[in-house]
């Protein structure tokens, strides 16, 4: 008896079906990280790249609403506001569930695409390359200057001094393995 290969649905089927059903995806944990991160979202199980993660489900806005909402609200739930553009017009997405996916402007592993489903729009995100289980996701949050993105600058900038010193530190220019080694090539293994 020839065996009938089930085909794995396409990313695009996977989150018209969780969105459809208005569940979440299997494979997430939400977890506390620190006072300055708050919650995030990690993954549980091996996602490939493309793969379909979570949809950022919620209720669709208006600006109008999006106003009051922004006099109404305590600063820490003004964040959970997402604004797209759909059809010529500007929504906004006051995220429920999983809307605790924190911005990696630098190395992010997923993506919001704006899917489209009997004329409503859905924000759902993918994942941008292989994410490996235990891994937090995160996404580009776009290009504002948001207050966590220069301190994680200076801290970069901070490590790189450090390794630099050591580097200097450790290999004065000399000859190794009778090479000349200046003090700016990489050290050799
Ligand atoms: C939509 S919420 C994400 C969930 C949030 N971490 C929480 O616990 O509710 C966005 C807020 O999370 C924090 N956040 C997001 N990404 C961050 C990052 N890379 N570093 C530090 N804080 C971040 C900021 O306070 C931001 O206003």
């Amino acid at each position: 008896m020839t065996k009938m290969k089930l085909r794995k649905p396409s990313p695009k089927m996977d989150a018209a079906y969780f969105t459809a059903a208005d569940k979440d995806n299997n494979g997430f944990d939400v977890k506390y990280i620190n006072s300055d991160k708050g919650r995030g979202v990690f993954s549980c199980v091996h996602f490939d790249k493309g793969e379909f993660l979570l949809e950022y489900r919620g209720q669709l806005i208006n600006n109008r609403e999006c106003d009051q909402g922004q006099k109404l609200y305590h600063d820490s739930l003004k964040v959970f506001m997402f604004e797209f553009p759909f059809n010529g017009k500007l929504l906004w997405n006051k995220m429920v569930p999983l809307g605790d996916v924190n911005d990696g402007h630098i190395t992010p592993n997923s993506k919001i695409k704006i899917i489209s489903l009997e004329g409503k729009p859905h924000l759902c995100l993918f994942a941008s390359r292989g994410i490996r289980p235990g891994e937090e996701l995160t996404y580009n949050y776009g290009d504002s200057e948001f207050p966590w993105r220069s301190k994680l600058q200076v801290e970069q900038e901070e490590k790189e001094k450090v390794v630099y010193s050591k580097i200097t530190k450790l290999k004065p220019e000399g000859t190794i393995k009778g090479k000349v080694w200046q003090a700016c090539d990489p050290l050799p293994h």
